[in-house]
């Protein structure tokens, strides 16, 4: 290398700062999905132990994305991201969800409980004049207390995570434009599908640690996690600074926002139909993630798990982890190997470490484990799947059919799975079976429907892009959450009056719902979905909007 080849080189040049970058970004992502989910395989213990019901419960969950939505948080959230520039909103979204996290952790403490602030929440708060008439308040009559505070705090998170979701896409494309971006983008998700992994295995693991039941302990994981997550966002401003001393660029300089960029984005059909399909298929796949644990341990029998010591309860859910671990790392490989035999050599490996998983979770019988191979298989298929799409195309035809795969699994587990509640073995095998093809559509439609953004709208207005499909998606995240509490609530009377009449313990009826009702709903939405991705196919092809098309052409 010349002198004059050093002097001009920056530091995204190097591929090991560049992909440092991504660690950074992409770790900071892991933490927050694994807050995003935290309380999700408890419901029953947060049932048990705070008295918070399926409404209560999905109505908590579904704030995560309410002044997203409603206070149209993720549109300024984008304005500020192009205007203040990709390093001070990753610190700004860091600071923020720690913020949240921290009074959503402090909601389910034991030291919130008798305390003023409960009675102040308990007597407070239960009506939003306006949001109520509509029926889309955060907070209802009879919320329980801890439920409404975590619900401040949870809208607080809400607006800082999908801040950063929007930060991190255009800090890889600042960093990896002209390079690996298809792959890097696949990764960083691939590592957030690991996030969910690890919340789905460990925060029923802290929840139950010592065999005393403690929720805070779980999410109080989560907050250090997210504590992490902020420093990792620091040391990512102080690389990017460098990288814009290096360039002489400052893109919010160079590129400023202006309103009339919304209306280009809006007035757009492509945008429009990706959009609705965004909207439709998360809807389907990210509230039903906050029900899934529940709802195995609704439809299958499980063996009692000894609680004794911290090994005996563990020691399996840590080896899963492990071998999950390897399966990321030899997706990962596989993408970096030039020749194809070891490609197919660590992907055979990934399946029998994945058969081996599925084995130890059967053998544990817990709903946790079982459903923690829904990520797992995402975060081994993403990134390749990504690859396929730079080098190959076909993203709206894999948005059919992840679309399909997804209609399939809901109907599955509403109307096959409970047939099996009294067979063990076969409930467990058609649980893992439908996880295994769910994991495998919550990858075919990521990888193709990302990448397709920039296929539609004018490179310069990417991040206002990405923040409106974001806002639109929230809607359907900010719903569903709620909707399938309610339509569970509705749809299991009996259970409800038994419970509240004391003919069950709430520990009984935490596990005792029928989930067929929200299920089936949630397929709509995937049949919703498919019939968009059939249009849009077609509107592909008449158009040529070039989604069909490898992004990276020989
Ligand atoms: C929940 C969030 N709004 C979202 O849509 N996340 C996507 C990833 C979007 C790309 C982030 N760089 C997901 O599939 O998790």
């Amino acid at each position: 290398m010349t002198t004059t080849d050093k002097i001009h080189q920056t530091l995204r040049d190097s591929a090991g700062m560049r992909w440092l970058v991504l660690l950074l970004l992409a770790f900071a992502m892991f933490c927050s999905y694994i807050f995003m989910d935290i309380l999700s395989p408890i419901k029953d213990l947060m049932q048990s132990t705070r008295g918070w019901d399926s409404t209560a419960f999905g109505t908590m969950q579904g704030s995560e994305t309410f002044l997203n939505v409603f206070v149209f948080f993720l549109i300024f959230a984008g304005i500020i991201l192009d205007k203040m520039g990709v390093r001070f909103t990753a610190i700004l979204s860091g600071a923020v969800m720690l913020v949240g996290a921290t009074i959503n952790w402090y909601a389910v403490t034991d030291a919130f409980q008798g305390s003023g602030l409960q009675t102040w929440f308990t007597n407070n708060l239960n009506y939003i004049p306006g949001f109520d008439e509509l029926g889309i308040s955060p907070f209802y009559r009879g919320m329980p207390a801890s439920a409404k505070f975590a619900a401040i705090g949870f809208m607080i998170f809400g607006c800082g995570v999908e801040m950063a979701g929007i930060t991190v896409s255009r800090g890889i494309v600042k960093w990896f434009k002209g390079r690996e971006m298809a792959l890097a983008m696949g990764s960083e998700m691939a590592l957030a599908r690991l996030g969910v992994a690890t919340c789905m295995i460990f925060s029923p693991v802290f929840a139950k640690l010592g065999g005393v039941i403690d929720v805070s302990r779980s999410v109080a994981f989560g907050v250090v996690l997210l504590l992490i997550a902020l420093i990792m966002f620091i040391v990512y401003f102080f690389m990017d600074k460098k990288l814009d001393e290096q360039t002489g660029e400052a893109e919010e300089k160079d590129d400023p926002f202006k309103i009339s960029d919304l209306g280009t984005i809006l007035s757009s059909g492509g945008f429009w139909l990706v959009a609705l399909l965004c909207v439709l298929y998360y809807s389907a796949i990210f509230p039903f993630q906050k029900y899934a644990v529940n709802m195995l341990q609704c439809n299958l029998v499980f063996k009692e798990v000894p609680t004794d010591s911290f090994w005996a309860t563990n020691t399996v859910t840590i080896l899963q982890y492990c071998i999950m671990l390897v399966v990321a790392g030899a997706s990962f490989a596989s993408n970096f190997m030039k020749k194809a035999s070891m490609k197919y050599g660590l992907l055979t490996l990934a399946g029998v470490l994945l058969t081996v998983f599925c084995y130890m979770g059967y053998m544990r019988q817990s709903a946790e484990t079982v459903f923690a191979v829904f990520p797992l298989l995402a975060v081994g298929i993403t990134p390749i799947l990504g690859n396929y799409v730079d080098h190959k195309g076909k993203a709206a035809s894999m948005l059919m059919i992840g679309s399909m795969l997804l209609v399939l699994c809901h109907l599955t587990f509403a109307f096959v799975l409970p047939e099996f509640r009294d067979n063990a073995v076969g409930g467990v095998v058609i649980a893992y079976l439908t996880i295994l093809v769910l994991g495998a559509s919550f990858s075919l439609v990521p990888a193709s429907l990302w990448p397709s953004v920039p296929k539609l709208v004018d490179a310069k207005i990417i991040g206002s892009a990405y923040a409106l499909i974001f806002w639109v998606q929230n809607i359907g995240l900010w719903l569903f959450p709620l909707l399938i509490g309610k339509v569970l609530d509705k749809t299991n009377t009996q259970l409800v009056a038994d419970l509240k009449n004391g003919v069950i313990t709430p520990e009984e009826a935490a596990v005792s719902y029928d989930y067929t009702a929200p299920l089936v709903m949630l397929a709509c939405l995937g049949v919703a979905a498919l019939v968009l991705g059939f249009i849009l196919k077609v509107v592909d092809k008449k158009k040529g909007l070039g989604l069909e098309e490898p992004n990276i052409k020989a």
